[in-house]
């Protein structure tokens, strides 16, 4: 029972008794009617690799699991419609794509053990949003159980269908409280055939907007990703693999910009002029671009490599929210300060904690706040807790932009949606989950 139960942070732990892996919707379909008949809480669960506690139970729910429904049901080279199974895993599916030229629309670094099914549940947000868009537009069709039994059977292959209230948003995001997903239909565009990344030092936040500004403008239709990574978070990953780190110096700030196109030359054109140019400007310190399939791997992993690395130290306090980009990295200052004052950080092991770190998806207002400690500490938690949500209302932020409320968040929901939302959202439960069985003790 042991991975079911417990989260991947070690943060969250249920005492469930009974995990359930169905074979196809049918047997979800009678799992849950036989649940929803006998009063049975039930916690829908794919790669378990969610940062919230949404998939893992908080009691003794049944876990139903999607691990063996794992079917590609069809895909469409034409359009490039995939049809396919909940728990098919991330990577899987973007490697069954690659071989027709096609993508996954949706990146991110749990890729290797996340299900499709979860992802969409939870409007994984990822690394290339800026370019492709978010879950809510690429997603063109659910199949979705519902607590009493009933199949909802939308796995619509078009992109336009405007035909009545767009039920399948609900479940997108839903986090499995109204119903579960157990197939989607997605809007897969085609693989870029030249790839290509820089890594960049800036010496200020300031200085990095601009390089952000600069981007947009100059490699425009070619730009799918831009990404925020502070001193810290570069001095995490250091610390745990003892790297050589991308550029010679050390700078407060780096990005890493990857552009995505379908001519090799003219794209790496652009890249190295848009570099020349940021740095005669001085907006860039300094930058390196990547000349091999290797060094794009290895620049990537300096991103995609700092959740895991910070988790070594022990756990992580973590923030992903949505602000406005000129105040973004100013919230992780702030933190910090507080986290100082209050005596709570330093290198010995009588502090909790060992540093507070910020990167995430500036090209998407995203930022991920991180506080890396030795252990779970209510000390720690009281300094953060309210004051990042308090912070982040004031300034109309989101509380959360990509990995949803699970149990983390449920009770702070307030800070960015007002009473007229959250009673809409609880009615919404109420008439898909009367017997409130679904994900129950979470989101809402
Ligand atoms: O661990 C985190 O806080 C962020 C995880 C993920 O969303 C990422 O962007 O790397
Ligand atoms: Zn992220």
């Amino acid at each position: 029972m042991e991975p079911y139960n417990g989260d991947w942070m070690r943060k969250y732990r249920g005492h469930c008794k009974l995990v359930v892996k169905p074979g196809s919707t049918e047997e979800v379909s009678k799992i849950l009617k036989y649940c929803n008949d006998n009063m049975l809480a039930v916690v829908p669960q794919g790669g378990n690799t969610g940062l919230v506690g949404g998939s893992v139970p908080v009691f003794d729910e049944i876990v139903i699991s999607t691990a063996r429904m794992n079917q590609i049901r069809s895909f469409d080279e034409m359009s490039g419609v995939l049809v396919a199974d909940a728990g098919v895993v991330l990577e899987v599916a973007d490697q069954f794509l690659a071989e027709k030229g096609y993508l996954f629309p949706l990146d991110l670094g749990a890729k290797g053990s996340c299900h499709i099914g979860g992802n969409v549940s939870t409007n994984a947000g990822g690394l290339r949003l800026l370019r492709y868009g978010s879950l809510h537009g690429s997603v063109l069709g659910i199949e979705a159980v519902l607590p009493d039994g009933t199949i909802v059977e939308d796995l619509c292959t078009l992109r336009k269908n405007n035909t009545g209230y767009d039920l399948k948003q609900l479940f997108i995001g839903g986090e499995g409280t109204i119903g579960m997903i157990t197939a989607i239909s997605i809007q897969c565009p085609q693989r870029g055939k030249a790839v290509n990344v820089a890594f960049l030092g800036a010496d200020s936040y300031e200085k990095l907007q601009l390089a952000f500004r600069e981007a947009k403008s100059q490699l425009s239709e070619i730009l799918s990703a831009f990404e925020l990574m502070d001193s810290y978070s570069q001095d995490m990953v250091h610390r745990v693999r003892q790297n050589k780190r991308p550029l010679d110096g050390e700078y407060p700030f780096y990005c890493l910009i990857e552009t995505t196109g379908s001519n090799t030359e003219h794209d790496a054109d652009k890249l190295e002029k848009f570099l020349e140019d940021v740095m005669s400007k001085e907006i860039i310190a300094d930058g390196v671009l990547a000349q091999d399939e290797t060094q794009i791997k290895s620049l990537w992993s300096q991103r995609e490599g700092i959740t895991e690395c910070i988790g070594h130290f022990g756990g992580t306090y973590k923030y992903d929210v949505s602000i406005p980009l000129k105040d973004l990295y100013r919230l992780v200052d702030e933190t910090r300060e507080r986290i100082e004052a209050a005596g709570l950080k330093g290198d010995s092991d009588e502090f909790p904690v060992v540093e507070v770190v910020g990167y995430g998806h500036m090209g998407d207002c995203n930022l991920h706040l991180n506080v890396a400690v030795r252990r779970y500490d209510k000390r720690v938690e009281e300094v953060l807790e309210p004051f990042v949500y308090e912070w982040i209302g004031k300034i109309n932020g989101s509380i959360s932009a990509e990995h949803g409320i699970g149990i983390a968040k449920k009770k702070y929901l307030g800070y960015s949606r007002n009473d007229a939302m959250i009673n809409q959202m609880k009615q919404i439960k109420k008439l898909y989950d009367p017997n409130g069985i679904m994900n129950p003790y979470k989101y809402i």
